[in-house]
């Protein structure tokens, strides 16, 4: 869809972060939800939060969100303590679990929402960029749960927030409802807003969000751009057409190989040292084919991040094994 950029008000102090933590620890009980977390986000910046069940990612938006208070450390929202109603008149938040109002009208519920900010979108503005407008004048009880979703994530930007936390949006949407609340996230963005989304779709964050921070356990295992996190996973996945089998063994490169199978003449290896096994092959005269060589995604990068005791890929494809 084609949504104009909508534009939060300029930051004062454009350098200094929107969002601070410095050795944030948050516990419930016995539960260390957050275990001394220090993070800074800045305007401009779309920032993807993964992690696995219960690894602290909602807690941490919640404290940002001024909802609760940390047991230590300190968050700053706009340099500002985030229950002060100052800082919380720049954040936009959508929670996993939101509650409308059933009988209102979508349009009443966003113009309810926009009269309590001083300069909202115009509401017309917000429906189109959420492809609310068909459902302008229907009551929000009668929503599908996309619908219901799309709107929740609209409120969250109807202010012009400068920083917007978006817990588990796309959840439950369709393809075609993710990607048109993923093009108005982004045409958001395009104005300048810090904006944190946590998924469980790796995918999606992987096509959308610039920075990555991995949470698990209550600690930051990982907060970089997209390439470093990648990076972290050694692995390339090369993929050859080659109908002699015997040709990998006598070029001498099993050594090289993590894993590897077979269906027809179609070779899928993954392999620490892609470099050298394509050396290998090309000095060996392998006749391969329609040679393709991938570095990791972001799912595999997340997996070798948070299960140290993952099991080995070659343990659990059914393909056939070259080893
Ligand atoms: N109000 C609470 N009372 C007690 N324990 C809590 C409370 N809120 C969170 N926790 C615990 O803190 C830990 C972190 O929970 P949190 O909801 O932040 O994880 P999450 O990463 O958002 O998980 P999910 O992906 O399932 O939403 C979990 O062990 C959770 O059970």
């Amino acid at each position: 869809m084609t949504a104009p950029p909508a534009t939060p008000p300029a930051s004062s102090a454009a350098s200094s972060p929107v969002v601070t933590l410095d050795r944030v620890t948050r516990t419930f009980g016995d539960v260390v939800a957050l275990d001394d977390v220090s993070l800074d986000l800045h305007a401009g910046q779309l920032v993807g939060m993964l992690g696995p069940n219960g690894a602290g990612k909602s807690t941490l938006l919640s404290l940002i969100a001024g909802l609760r208070k940390p047991t230590s450390g300190t968050v700053r929202l706009m340099g500002r303590d985030p229950r002060d109603p100052v800082a919380r008149i720049g954040l936009g938040t959508t929670p996993q679990e939101t509650g409308l109002p059933a009988t209102l009208r979508v349009r009443e519920v966003i113009d309810f929402v926009a009269g309590h900010f001083p300069d909202p979108m115009p509401t017309a503005e917000v429906m189109d960029m959420f492809g609310l407008g068909d459902l302008a004048r229907r009551q929000t009880g009668s929503l599908s749960g996309g619908q219901k979703r799309r709107l929740a994530v609209a409120l969250s930007i109807v202010g012009r927030p400068r920083v917007v936390l978006l817990d588990e949006p796309t959840t439950g949407l369709d393809v075609d409802a993710r990607r048109v609340l993923w093009d108005a996230v982004q045409a958001y963005h395009a104005g300048g807003a810090a904006i944190v989304v946590t998924s469980h779709y790796l995918e999606e964050i992987e096509a959308l969000a610039q920075r990555v921070v991995v949470v698990d356990g209550g600690r930051i295992l990982a907060d970089d751009d997209l390439a470093s996190v990648l990076s972290r996973v050694g692995s390339r996945t090369v993929r050859f057409r080659l109908a002699d089998a015997a040709a990998i063994a006598d070029a001498g490169v099993l050594a090289l190989l993590e894993h590897a199978e077979r269906e027809g003449d179609r070779w899928t290896v993954v392999t620490p040292e892609a470099d050298d096994l394509v050396r290998s092959l090309v000095a060996a005269d392998v006749p391969f084919t329609g040679l393709d060589v991938r570095g990791a995604t972001l799912e595999e990068a997340f997996v070798a991040m948070t299960s140290p005791a993952a099991p080995n890929p070659a343990t659990t494809t059914n393909g056939r094994s070259a080893r």
